[in-house]
């Protein structure tokens, strides 16, 4: 990927002014550092080969001017080194910011190939090295090119034959720092990628705690963990490997500099054209001159990392998500929306599969229509239900909301407009009090202590330690099933949505459980249009139509008595339930 220049420089805006406060520092200390060599050859020189009794006077002057401009040197380096980082600092928080704020709007087929480790790497890791990016690339760079072009000309007045000799060892380390930087920058983007694995084993394995301890399976996970953990070993091994290389490589040329000028310098100044002091000077100068050509093309190690970093934060930030509002997309107000569902010849396939989930699919919803989804494992109904919210878009056809194709809604109102509770809850580490308001972050205390009284979660609630201040834990672990069920009920009671998807919400409760949460869910559902996807079928002979999908699409619908007289899928789904029951 070229590097995104632009973009990259973007993130000053905000901070431009101190930001060049902070170049003018920058500027003022690379030029004092020039003087010094050229005080110390002034008085080597001009001081003591000249008449030492009027000498000490203008040591001491010199000496005074060399504190005062270590005294500018250092407030300058002070403010570059404090206000510089600060600068990086913030605008690496902004693109943290950014970046998280760009992975919530993804679509759900970004995060179904995404691991959660690897882009948590993404937004800490990858851009930890960026401030030191931000800070130190402009100031280095006009730091350096101060330097050089200001050491070169110093050094060409003082002898133009040993500068030039010394100017062609450049284009040499020149490339040479560009071919490792090269190396070091791939080196850099594999050891993300690996501690990015190491970041998606850990996040798998400890939240499947549970699981890896009632499999008494540990030894299997460390041994897992350790596999990652080595192949990142490996990988900063290698880059070690190569900053070594470079490091070496450059310091070798540095110093075959340095003895070349030593020789031709020391061989000038016994064929008199040039004296000692000069030769100081030169050597002085000459690692100037040097170093901004190292730093230039390779750039340190840190600004290698950062600028890694921000090519994997472009990876991210260029994605689009795959699903986002139509220009002028509808704004549907809550309270008015009906809730009536149509899907007309929908078709849809998950983007790594080859085969239609759903095909040509029509049925229709009326508003505050109860209707039960039933049918063998992978026939797809929890698809259908994610089609509704367009959590994904549909193949083919299209799904329409009270008659307005659901792809021209605004994505936020029509999620906003429906509910779902699904068996698998997920409560966020915080209080109940917190998570119930997640349904609506503008409800009241009272507004929460209602929906939780709608859900049968208040008593419960009432007799724990704190109410609804007490902390749940990380995903709701210090409540049973039923109680984070309730919770969730609540959350959605609160929502008030028009439309209700329940996704198989009672089959993982125990009787008296999945009775109080039916009695909540039934309060819930009225007035609303609601879809339960059911597995038991026990839980739906009420129900007011079921439909019965299966791999080939809607087979049956009907009431239970209707459809078990049929004696077709349903009647042989309930059947074969039935007997395993008994
Ligand atoms: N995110 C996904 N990416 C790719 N394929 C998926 C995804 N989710 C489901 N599938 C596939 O789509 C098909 C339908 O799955 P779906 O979960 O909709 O079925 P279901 O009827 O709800 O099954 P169950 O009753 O077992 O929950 C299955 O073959 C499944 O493997």
């Amino acid at each position: 990927m070229d590097f995104p220049i632009k973009k990259f420089f973007s993130y000053y805006k905000p901070y431009a002014r101190l930001y060049l406060t902070v170049l003018a520092c920058a500027i003022i200390v690379s030029g004092v550092t020039l003087v010094f060599p050229l005080l110390v050859r002034y008085i080597t020189k001009d001081v003591l080969e000249g008449d030492l009794s009027v000498a000490l006077p203008k040591v001491y002057w010199i000496g005074a001017m060399m504190l005062i401009l270590v005294a500018i040197q250092n407030i300058g380096t002070y403010f570059v080194d404090y206000k510089g980082h600060e600068v990086g600092a913030r605008m690496e928080s902004d693109m943290r910011r950014e970046l998280f704020a760009h992975i919530q709007k993804l679509s759900f087929s970004f995060y179904d190939k995404e691991k959660t480790g690897q882009l948590m790497t993404r937004i800490t890791n990858d851009l930890l090295m960026l401030s030191e990016l931000y800070h130190h690339g402009p100031e280095d760079y006009i730091k350096y090119l101060i330097r050089f072009i200001g050491s070169f000309v110093i050094l060409f007045l003082i002898n133009a034959p040993l500068t030039l000799v010394t100017f062609c060892f450049l284009p040499l380390l020149g490339a040479l720092s560009l071919y490792f930087n090269k190396i070091e920058n791939r080196a850099l983007r594999r050891n993300k990628e690996r501690i990015g694995d190491v970041n998606a084993q850990v996040e798998d394995s400890l939240s499947g705690i549970r699981v890896v301890k009632s499999f008494a399976n540990e030894e299997y996970e460390i041994e897992k963990f350790s596999r990652e953990n080595n192949r990142f070993l490996e990988s900063r091994i290698e880059f070690y490997k190569v900053e070594a290389n470079f490091y070496n490589t450059v310091q070798t040329i540095i110093q075959l500099i340095t003895i070349t000028v030593v020789i031709i310098g020391s061989a000038s100044i016994v064929h008199n054209t040039l004296d000692l002091a000069d030769l100081i000077t030169f050597l002085l100068y000459i690692s100037y001159m040097i170093e901004p050509i190292q730093k230039l093309t390779h750039m340190s190690t840190q600004f290698q990392e950062g600028i890694t970093g921000f090519q994997r934060f472009m990876e991210i930030m260029n994605l689009k998500p795959s699903i986002e509002n139509e220009p002028n997309a509808v704004t549907l107000p809550m309270e008015e929306v009906r809730g009536e569902i149509e899907f007309k010849n929908v078709s849809f396939r998950y983007e790594d599969h080859s085969s239609h989930v759903l095909e040509n699919m029509s049925l229709h919803i009326r508003p505050g229509e109860y209707v039960a989804l039933v049918g063998p494992s992978g026939a797809g109904k929890t698809t259908f239900c994610s089609l509704i919210p367009r959590f994904y878009e549909v193949t083919n056809g299209e799904i329409l909301l009270d008659g307005e194709n659901i792809c021209r809604i605004d994505l936020q109102s029509l999620r906003r407009c429906i509910g779902i509770v699904q068996q698998d809850v997920y409560l966020f580490a915080g209080t109940i009090l917190e998570n119930i308001r997640y349904g609506n972050p503008g409800a009241s205390d009272e507004e929460i202590i209602k929906a939780a009284k709608h859900a049968n979660a208040h008593d419960f609630i009432m007799s724990l330690p704190n109410g609804y201040h007490t902390s749940i834990g990380q995903r709701g672990v210090k409540l049973s099933g039923g109680q984070k069920q309730r919770v969730s009920i609540a959350r959605v009671f609160l929502k008030n949505p028009p439309i209700l998807i329940l996704d198989e919400a009672t089959s993982a409760l125990d009787n008296e459980s999945e009775s109080i949460i039916k009695e909540s869910l039934e309060e819930l559902a009225k007035g609303r249009t609601t879809i339960v996807i059911a597995h038991r079928l026990s839980t739906i002979r009420n129900v007011q139509r079921i439909i019965v999908l299966t791999e080939d699409g809607i087979m049956e619908q009907g009431t239970h008595d209707s459809l078990l007289k049929r004696n077709g899928v349903y009647s042989h789904l309930y059947s074969r339930q039935f007997e395993t029951i008994t």
